[in-house]
């Protein structure tokens, strides 16, 4: 099992410590060639422009758009939420458009609005999950296929879509990795 993490930009080191936790091979991945034997990508948080318009340069949209059309799971942090969305509202920003969700970006507020808070998400067992919310988009609307994972004061934080699965928050900084784990299962 071979899982790519996109490292244009962005918080790449610690989901490839958090997959490695996992027990799975991990790839950084910024080139076509990359593509060709993973099971799975995790598009990191970071500036969704900046990772956008690299992509866009590198000319990476068609490999991860091939890579979701496989069957093959994409997972998108914050930032990469916000690149597999349809629609960020009023921005004309590159996206990868892959999911049935709208966002707004940075919707709970700044960087010094920061916050953690403990999240019960059923598909990853009973125990609460540790979120932290760096500049976090928000989903604002979603299609009839897209299943909620996770709301925040009633705002939904975490979905899946098929073999696409996205976040607001970030789960690779902290050391609870059951949200990795899930990604990893929906690989096998
Ligand atoms: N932590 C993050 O990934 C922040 C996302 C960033 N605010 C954006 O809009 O791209």
């Amino acid at each position: 099992m071979k899982i790519g993490v996109l490292c244009l930009q962005g918080a790449v080191r610690e989901h490839v410590a958090a997959l490695e936790k996992c027990g799975v091979e991990v790839a950084c991945v910024k080139k076509k060639e990359h593509f060709a034997d993973l099971d799975g990508l995790i598009i990191p948080g970071g500036e969704s422009t900046t990772i956008g318009k690299l992509i866009d340069r590198y000319d990476l949209a068609s490999s991860i758009q091939g890579l979701i059309e496989q069957g093959k799971p994409v997972y998108g942090t914050c930032a990469g939420m916000i690149l597999l969305a349809r629609k960020v509202e009023g921005s004309d920003q590159f996206l990868l458009g892959q999911m049935d969700i709208c966002v707004e970006r940075n919707a709970f507020g700044r960087q010094r609005e920061s916050f953690e808070a403990d999240l019960p998400i059923a598909c990853l067992g009973d125990e609460p999950f540790r979120t932290v919310f760096i500049r976090a988009p928000l989903i604002t609307q979603y299609g009839k296929d897209v299943e909620i994972l996770a709301t925040c004061d009633d705002r939904v934080v975490a979905a899946r879509q098929g073999n696409i699965l996205v976040s607001s928050f970030h789960p690779e900084l902290t050391d609870d990795h059951r949200m990795h784990l899930y990604f990893v299962k929906m690989a096998k």
